[in-house]
């Protein structure tokens, strides 16, 4: 998959003005800066960018399509002003559908490796809240930039689930082991000022613009660097996480498939979606 990819590294001319790559999907949009070559990819899923399959589909058909159009990197946002994304759609897990919930966790996984294992450099702009499925995606890109005020972290012990391996690998190329462990433990949300203290984000931005400068100025600093050199170290640090899940993805569905429909934490579920729409109402 990756050999495939780094054929797209050739350095490319570039005009001015910026254009919308791909309106093709109603939950996605892509937009290329033609003057830096870079693609900013946003979720618009209404109204927390909850990650169900039609929307981890068209998040991998982007970054396919961003691989495919020799893009210089590519930016992850949300068009949401407070929240990034509220991580997994809790209704496809919540009395799921037998059918739909393989292809559900399918698509979270060809998301993951897309994301992860993407050749072009990737940046998150977190401009909201970002939890769980949320922080996944932000861990998954190689710098983040988030905005004040939020939260982002892996919470899913608090929710009465367990984050699988490629989860915590995630999480754990970018925390220092020891801080990883006690965080998805606590299942611990951290505010932007904690994230940025322990390294989980890199920088702090004062809006959404800022945030997206900031990450194209991080992608920036690849420019004078050999693409495909860039892509085969990127392939090789990351190569044994990618290998893992691709050799264990059908033993990973049956087992998400098992846990989930445990009696327990289908009950866990319900009460903690029921306390999300108290909130809702008070
Ligand atoms: C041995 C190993 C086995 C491994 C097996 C694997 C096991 C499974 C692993 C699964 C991993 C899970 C990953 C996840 O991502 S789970 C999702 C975690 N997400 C959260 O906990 C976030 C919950 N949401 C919030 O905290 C807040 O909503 C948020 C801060 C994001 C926004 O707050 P705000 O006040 O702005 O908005 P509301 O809370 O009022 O929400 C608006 C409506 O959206 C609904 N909502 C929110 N989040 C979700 C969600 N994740 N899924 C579905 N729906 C969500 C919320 O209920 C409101 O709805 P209503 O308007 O109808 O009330």
């Amino acid at each position: 998959m990756m050999r495939s990819k780094l054929m797209n590294l050739v350095p490319r001319a570039v005009a001015t003005t910026s254009r919308q790559m791909s309106t093709a999907t109603k939950l996605t949009t892509v937009q290329v800066d033609d003057k830096t070559g870079i693609a900013t990819l946003t979720m618009n899923r209404p109204p927390v960018n909850g990650l169900n399959l039609e929307l981890l589909r068209d998040i991998h058909q982007s970054i396919e399509e961003i691989e495919g159009n020799k893009s210089r990197g590519l930016i992850l946002t949300s068009s949401n002003p407070t929240i990034f994304s509220a991580g997994l759609d809790i209704f496809e897990m919540y009395k799921p559908d037998k059918e739909r919930i393989r292809a559900f966790w399918t698509a979270l996984q060809d998301v993951w490796l897309a994301l992860y294992g993407s050749s072009v450099p990737t940046a998150a702009a977190i401009n909201g809240h970002s939890p769980a499925g949320g922080c996944l995606l932000a861990t998954s890109c190689e710098y983040r930039v988030m905005l004040p005020k939020y939260t982002i972290g892996l919470n899913e012990t608090k929710l009465g689930i367990v984050a699988p391996k490629w989860f915590m690998s995630t999480f754990e190329s970018v925390l220092p082991r020891r801080l990883a462990e006690r965080a998805l433990n606590q299942g611990r949300m951290f505010t932007t000022e904690e994230a940025l203290a322990v390294g989980l984000v890199d920088e702090v931005a004062n809006s959404k613009e800022e945030a997206i400068a900031k990450c194209a100025q991080f992608i920036g600093t690849f420019a004078k660097v050999n693409p495909l050199a860039r892509a085969l170290t990127k392939q090789q640090l990351r190569a044994e996480e990618l290998k893992q899940l691709e050799d264990e993805r059908v033993q990973d569905l049956e087992k998400f498939i098992f846990f989930v429909n445990q009696p327990a934490v289908q009950k866990g579920l319900g009460i903690y979606l029921e306390s999300l729409k108290k909130k809702a109402t008070k």
